[in-house]
């Protein structure tokens, strides 16, 4: 009797954090896992618990807010109703002695003791050896009031029983190196044979646990990652979480039975996926008590980052622990400042995610500076290993947070994205290349260029990704030009579903004629496209963009057939109106009409353009030159103009862009002066 009375007191000096525990009084108001979700990691998790051939340590890391205190608290539940929870310590930054190590495995064997009572010899032959071991180091706790006392037990010889250690949220212990210590230590406990030991443990996935864990090497350990779990499977969890929450505000509130409809519920879990978080603070910003709940939620509805500031509980802490560092100066935070402004606020604003290699480029800082940096966001950046991966946000609601908190972390928005445009104007100007392929000239024509070294340059998803806009662009550019706004109704409902794959045949559709279309010609450079139409009009297409580039008008009844001329300085149109005409395809200029007695219906060029074969006979073109210009009498031979190239001794170097062409040209000695239909005069040297 008086043994006991003196060993109870000893032990009363065995103090714990009794407000670790997951049944604390600080803990009432945390939510176990709603009925019906998570069970499959659940079951898995008792599965591991009871099996006796499983590893001894679980790990379930998740980033911030997807719901692994949840979990931990209802796996502690589950195990004390099946009477196998030995102990459990639940970490929280700032609340004391839940944030640190200091009574950690102290809090545990005490527990442990009143579940395996056996032990309680042992730790008191420890406290009577050494009264101040509660003082030490995690790593003598361990060994002498922990490993030790459970390693005596092996002599008793008895069944082992199954006893499980709930340890959550170790990223919220204080110093790095207990951290990695506690890590290091659990292992050890295998050792023990008379209790089945396993320990179910939590985390962020921080840099320092990551590390521990890669070291002590996955025959230790299983672990689950809760952040890459099938989204549809959180998806379905939080689906369940929000009609729960919303049937109680109905409830609670007196809010009608179909508030809010099921469209509602599954934008809002859209939102959510695959924060936990996200969903909970959602329902809490909108049973805020004072506040009407059905209008609370369509303001969300309306603007979603709303919620973002409510999100301060999660992501505030993250920010701050990046500064809270004892051993740096104010100037050493403000570098890391500027580095987090810099380089985490290209991250959440970049378009497109990108590596961090890509990153460092982009940035000019260096890449082992960015890797040191994102190590701090790990809960909330994924952050891969490979640094040729992407680098992304694991929720919108870091971009949102940030970019509206009133905090030091605040990413000025509009300037940011100033600053990303003039960093990518600079990166184009310090990359970009004049000829990528090398070609050997000025005038080198696409046809001449070798497919091969195209390819060299190709990268896939860019350039399937340019075929696709470009696809979009031809068939929708004539909407564009008359109602814009169209493209985001009539350019997207009529694309296909998987652009890249299944665009059809057809490039696009020519809008223009008021009535039938009854004949189409291609210039022999494939450069123009004539259409000729019983609206009495020809027009000319440019069909790499669509772009209407003529419409030549003069024939006063339908027209039934055109043609080019094979060197395409002629297009001949024949219509009901009795008339044959022959225009300039350059200009439009009609430059020739030609009387016939009956309709001619189809035409085309004869070998040299000086005739029309038709269905009426031939019909002779009294064409001019080629070169339907003028010349003076200082000609240089080298200068010569031929469909719209200017070539200097033969060879083609300067092209005529539309609005650059002329009627008529004429050369003194390098000067070519061009006259054009709008009654300019333009003048082009060349030095031959
Ligand atoms: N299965 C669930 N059933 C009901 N509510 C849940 C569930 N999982 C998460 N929640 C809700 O989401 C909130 C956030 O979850 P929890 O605190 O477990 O996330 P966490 O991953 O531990 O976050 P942190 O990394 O910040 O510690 C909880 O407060 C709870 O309201």
């Amino acid at each position: 009797m008086t043994d006991r009375i003196n060993q109870n007191m000893d032990l009363g000096k065995l103090e714990g954090v009794m407000e670790a525990g997951f049944e604390s009084f600080s803990n009432r108001n945390e939510d176990q896992c709603l009925l019906g979700t998570r069970t499959e990691i659940l079951r898995d998790i008792i599965e591991w618990a009871m099996s006796p051939s499983q590893k001894s340590i679980f790990w379930l890391n998740g980033m911030a807010g997807t719901g692994k205190s949840t979990i931990s608290r209802t796996v502690a539940g589950l195990l004390k109703d099946r009477n196998h929870l030995g102990a459990n310590f639940f970490f929280k930054r700032g609340e004391g002695d839940r944030g640190n190590a200091k009574k950690f495995f102290p809090t545990l064997v005490k527990q442990l003791m009143l579940r395996i009572s056996e032990l309680r010899s042992g730790v008191q032959k420890a406290l009577d050896h050494d009264p101040d071991i509660i003082s030490k180091s995690p790593r003598e706790q361990f060994e002498k009031l922990l490993l030790q006392p459970l390693l005596d037990l092996n002599q008793l010889g008895q069944q082992p029983q199954i006893v499980v250690i709930v340890i959550d949220a170790l990223d919220e212990c204080e110093h790095e190196q207990d951290i990695r210590n506690i890590i290091r230590l659990l292992p050890r406990l295998q050792m023990v044979k008379a209790v089945r030991l396993r320990i179910f443990l939590t985390s962020r996935p921080e840099l320092p646990i990551s590390l521990e864990f890669s070291e002590i090497g996955n025959r230790e350990y299983q672990d689950l990652v809760l952040h890459e779990i099938p989204e549809e499977v959180t998806a379905d969890d939080i689906y369940l979480f929000l009609q729960n929450r919303f049937a109680k505000i109905q409830h609670d509130r007196n809010i009608s039975p179909d508030w809010p409809s099921d469209d509602v519920v599954q934008e809002i879990v859209t939102m959510s996926v695959p924060l936990f978080i996200s969903a909970a603070t959602v329902c809490r910003y909108i049973e805020h008590s004072k506040l009407e709940p059905t209008e609370r939620l369509a303001e969300l509805l309306k603007d979603s980052r709303r919620y973002a500031k409510k999100m301060d509980k999660t992501y505030r802490p993250i920010l701050t622990r990046l500064l809270d560092d004892e051993e740096s100066d104010e100037s050493e935070q403000q570098l890391l400042l500027h580095q987090f402004q810099k380089i985490v606020g290209a991250i959440i604003l970049l378009a497109v995610p990108l590596s961090t290699n890509a990153l460092s480029l982009f940035l000019g800082i260096e890449v082992n500076q960015i890797s040191n940096l994102l190590d701090s966001f790990r809960s909330v950046l994924s952050v891969p290993s490979d640094r040729d991966l992407p680098i992304r946000i694991l929720h919108l609601s870091f971009r949102d947070f940030l970019v509206q908190t009133e905090s030091d972390f605040l990413i000025d928005e509009p300037n940011k994205h100033k600053e990303i445009a003039l960093l990518c104007i600079e990166k184009m100007r310090r990359l970009l290349r004049k000829d990528i392929c090398n070609l050997e000239g000025f005038a080198t024509r696409r046809a001449d260029i070798d497919p091969q070294s195209l390819r060299r340059d190709h990268h896939s998803v860019l350039s399937e990704f340019l075929y696709d806009a470009k696809r979009f662009t031809l068939k929708n550019s004539q909407i564009a030009d008359d109602a814009p706004l169209q493209l985001y109704c009539s350019g997207l409902i009529f694309a296909p579903k998987k652009a890249i794959e299944s665009w059809n045949s057809e490039m696009q559709t020519l809008e223009g004629h008021s009535d039938w279309v009854r004949s189409v010609a291609f210039s022999s450079d494939g450069a123009l496209l004539a259409s000729a139409s019983s609206d009495e009009t020809v027009r000319l297409w440019d069909p790499a963009t669509g772009e209407l580039k003529q419409t030549l008008e003069g024939h006063s009844d339908s027209i039934w057939s055109v043609a080019f001329s094979p060197d395409g300085a002629l297009l001949a149109s024949a219509s009901s109106d009795k008339t044959v005409r022959l225009w300039d395809p350059a200009t439009g200029a009609l430059m020739q009409t030609l009387g016939v007695n009956e309709l001619v219906t189809d035409l085309k060029f004869g070998h040299d353009a000086s005739y029309l074969i038709t269905n009426l006979g031939s019909l002779d073109v009294q064409s001019e030159s080629e070169n339907y210009a003028t010349s003076s009498n200082n000609v240089n031979p080298g200068i010569f103009i031929k469909q719209q190239w200017i070539k200097l001794n033969g060879k083609n170097v300067l092209w005529l862009p539309p609005g650059s062409r002329s009627n008529c040209f004429a050369i003194n000695g390098n000067l070519l002066a061009l006259g054009h239909a709008s009654g300019l005069i333009s003048f082009i040297g060349f030095q031959v």
